[in-house]
């Protein structure tokens, strides 16, 4: 076997059973490894309840069991300002961020990245789902994890090449059966926990009540693309494009079917509504993206280039065309098919096959009436 005892990994360990796995597998396989616990949100800062205590008692023991040291680090600014900051300026200019995109840019992959680093670290090592293949040039791909039902490419998809070259993700290319499996045949307390669900790092909450926190709702008028008013609204920030629930407006006479959120105007504070989960205004034909992210090496591809793409985590891959500006600041994506409720705020990911390239942040969806293009009014 390989002699891995001088290259240090250190482990990401939340408490939960993928990422014991993790550090699990990579001491079996005779590495260096050290756990690190992240406290990234202090449970003073809402009214939420937080499992950070349970958590770092889960990490101790799973450390203790497979032997290796662990420390906690605190994130909690670092996470402030460059992730909630970011989200909750999202929702100001109402539109729909992902946290959990940024968190990984900004805390995971690198304030740990650095402090690993600090701990003469060689690689960092996650419990996420999403496989790293090197090749012999040096060059790092990230794709799509072994388990169809947990990839977690689109989560990790504006990593740069740079960050990508020094992360492992060893159980990536199994199952979850399998994980939870290995976990209790090694006795890992971690074995049976429940996934973690809510925002990262913060944990379950009542999405409106959590932002009415921090972010004053201005309640306004629900309106019809004519004008006509539905309803009232209780602030723009608790709305995302395509949502029908929560609207509390029944079918009418002419239709029971149900309504749908179709668009936001942030000038006048109103939530534009439509009937009809196919209603034709939320079909989009191509989008615009910016805050571009690429990991794989694209620059070989040119200007234009067709691949398949994901506008939201639970979304089957669809075919598109992607065109960039002349400064590849931007890129306009042409979809194959309509797409609905393309939401801004929200992550483009493009994939060629298996390979997760990079991704670009939606601005604004467009739709073509008569070969004319016409701006969604999204916000
Ligand atoms: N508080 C934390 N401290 C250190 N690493 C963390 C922490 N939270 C998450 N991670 C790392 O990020 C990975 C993915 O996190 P995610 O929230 O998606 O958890 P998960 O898939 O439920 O994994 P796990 O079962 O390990 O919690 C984890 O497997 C772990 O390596």
């Amino acid at each position: 076997m390989k002699d891995n005892s001088n290259i240090r990994v250190v482990v990401g360990m939340s408490g939960g059973v993928d990422s014991s796995v993790a550090a699990y597998l990579l001491k079996q396989q005779g590495y260096d490894v050290v756990g690190v616990f992240m406290k990234n949100w202090d449970d003073t800062k809402d009214s939420g309840v937080c499992t950070v205590t349970e958590d770092y008692e889960d990490v101790a023991k799973v450390a203790n069991k497979i032997g290796i040291p662990y420390y906690s680090v605190n994130f909690e600014k670092e996470y402030w300002d460059r992730v909630f900051t970011y989200f909750l300026d999202e929702y100001r200019r109402g539109r729909t961020p992902n946290p959990d995109i940024m968190c990984n840019k900004e805390v995971k992959f690198k304030a740990f990245l650095d402090y690993a680093m600090k701990l003469d670290a060689d690689y960092i090592a996650m419990g996420h789902y999403a496989q790293v293949r090197r090749d012999a040039d040096g060059t790092v791909h990230m794709l799509r994890g072994g388990d169809p039902n947990k990839d977690q490419t689109y989560f990790l998809s504006q990593l740069s090449q740079d960050q990508l070259q020094r992360v492992m993700f060893p159980i990536g290319g199994m199952h979850k059966d399998e994980v939870r499996r290995i976990a209790e045949e090694a006795g890992l307390a971690t074995a049976k926990k429940k996934d973690s669900t809510g925002i990262c790092f913060i944990g379950e909450r009542n999405f409106n009540k959590f932002l009415g926190e921090f972010l004053p709702a201005q309640p306004g008028k629900m309106k019809t693309l004519d004008g006509e008013i539905k309803g009232d609204h209780f602030g723009l920030m608790n709305y995302t494009i395509g949502q029908r629930r929560g609207l509390g407006i029944g079918g009418n006479g002419q239709s029971n079917e149900p309504w749908f959120v179709v668009g936001k105007d942030l000038k006048t504070n109103t939530l534009l509504v439509g009937q009809g989960y196919e209603n034709d205004y939320l079909y989009a034909n191509y989008l615009e993206a910016s805050n571009l992210s690429f990991v794989a090496p694209i620059a070989d591809r040119g200007q234009e280039f067709h691949c398949t793409a994901k506008f939201r985590y639970r979304q089957k891959d669809v075919g598109v065309t992607v065109r960039f500006n002349d400064d590849r600041t931007q890129m306009t994506v042409y979809f194959d098919e309509p797409a609905r409720a393309i939401t801004p705020g929200q992550e483009v990911v493009l994939y060629d096959g298996d390979e997760c390239l990079g991704s670009g942040t939606i601005d604004h969806a467009y739709k073509l009436v008569d070969d004319q293009a016409q701006l969604l009014q999204y916000v």
